[in-house]
């Protein structure tokens, strides 16, 4: 096959993050995102590296997330990489919900496409969005293949025991009522990232990787298999997020609507857009959370302590849960640049040879690292995801296996 070139679009609720790479080398030609589609105020950054240039901005207003993909073709094309080139293989796209059917990257047709439409109500602020991203990109190279990537596909290997709820089998089951888990292709490039890192190969590892963005979910990744992951049904299950609540009682729900007077619509946007950090503080960028902290503010204060006890929780049940742990890996934007919150992750975790060097620890970069001290039972590193890079990756292996 001549093409080697894939383009992966990252469509998230009001943003798309898009890479170009050279799967020859796996190198990026180019790489960008459109920020706050929808609103007046949205933007595009785009950068060519092929052509070595700095990057460059367009405002928007970008009004929906077709608009903001005709645009990014638009730049592409502007640096002599847009879509009708003859050396693009396939375009690969991330699908935040595949339900159990997708386990494995797919070549997007119209049942492919009903089925994510399928899966809207269980991915509100995902789906839709990626559905129109995988349109759009269809109406523009209607010859080429559109590939899907499932954040849900790498957690398919749950055991039951994991997967299920404890509620009514007959219940769940006519409604698809079970944990799936999402982030699955950060857990599953940062899991073998790491295993790369300690030297051995992903069979031979027991990782906790925690993927802290804005959205954020840990999993237990045993010997390349995960077998536990923190979000559920939705992506709003687990830990503390940017604007989501992760783990609450069932009942509050009820108890809202009740005796607060909520609608369901109303307490679902308040689950998953009016709590998590923001919530507790007002703001969901660790960055402002820790210089408010500095400055003595009690609320930010109450935030990163809440965002920390729930993670150290997590880092405790998947102990338990591996039995043995060779790395905690720490990604995505928090995880990869908060120095503090992985030191407070894992203070007072020693006894289970959990530990963090505060040297290694303040070192920034690019690369993945070991932060733990020399000679720690278990290796506590800092493992860069690239999302893009593993669908670009996945996407590549499909089209050249059909070809
Ligand atoms: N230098 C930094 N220090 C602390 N937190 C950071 C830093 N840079 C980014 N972040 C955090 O990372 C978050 C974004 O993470 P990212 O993985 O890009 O999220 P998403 O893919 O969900 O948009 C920001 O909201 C911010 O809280
Ligand atoms: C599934 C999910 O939460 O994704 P994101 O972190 O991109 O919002
Ligand atoms: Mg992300």
């Amino acid at each position: 096959m001549s093409a080697t070139r894939v383009l992966v679009l990252n469509s998230g609720s009001s943003s798309v993050k898009y890479q170009l790479l050279d799967m020859r080398d796996s190198s990026r030609l180019a790489s960008g995102l459109v920020e706050r589609i929808g609103e007046r105020t949205s933007r595009l950054k785009h950068t060519p590296l092929a052509a070595g240039g700095g990057s460059r901005e367009r405002s928007g207003p970008f009004a929906d997330h077709d608009a903001a993909l005709k645009a990014v073709a638009q730049e592409l094309a502007g640096d002599g990489l847009g879509l009708d080139s003859p050396e693009l293989a396939a375009i690969g796209h991330r699908v935040v919900h595949g339900g159990r059917h997708f386990t494995r990257p797919t070549v997007v047709d119209d049942a492919v496409l009903a089925e994510i439409e399928r899966l809207i109500p269980v991915a509100p602020l995902h789906n839709p969005a990626n559905l129109t991203g995988i349109r759009t990109a269809m109406a523009l190279r209607p010859d080429l293949p559109q590939v899907a990537v499932f954040d849900t596909a790498f957690h398919t290997t749950m055991p039951e025991s994991a997967a299920r709820y404890a509620i009514d089998v007959e219940t769940a089951d006519a409604h698809r009522v079970r944990r799936y888990g999402f982030h699955g292709t950060s857990h599953a490039y940062v899991s073998r990232a790491t295993a790369k890192l300690l030297g051995r190969s992903p069979e031979e590892v027991n990782v906790i990787v925690l993927h802290l963005g804005n959205g954020a979910s840990a999993s237990a990744v045993e010997r390349g298999r995960c077998v536990d992951t923190s979000m559920g049904l939705t992506p709003l299950e687990g830990l503390v997020m940017g604007t989501r609540s992760g783990d609450v009682d069932p009942a509050v729900i009820f108890h809202l609507a009740r005796v607060g007077g909520m609608s369901i619509d109303e307490i679902d946007a308040l689950l998953n857009k009016k709590s998590g950090l923001v919530g507790l503080c007002g703001d969901n960028d660790m960055r402002e959370i820790r210089r408010r902290v500095d400055e003595g503010d009690e609320r930010a204060k109450l935030a990163f302590d809440v965002y920390i006890h729930r993670l150290k929780k997590y880092i405790g049940a998947y102990y338990a849960v591996l039995g043995h742990v060779d790395a905690v890996a720490f990604t995505a934007g928090v995880g990869e640049n908060a120095a503090p919150v992985r030191e407070a992750a894992v203070a007072g975790l020693d006894s289970l040879g959990l530990a963090v060097d505060e040297e290694l620890n303040a070192v920034r970069g690019d690369e993945p690292r070991l932060i733990s001290p020399a000679g720690a039972r278990v290796a506590v590193a800092v493992v860069p995801t690239d999302e893009e890079l593993e669908i670009a990756t996945q996407t590549y292996a499909l089209v050249k296996k059909t070809n």
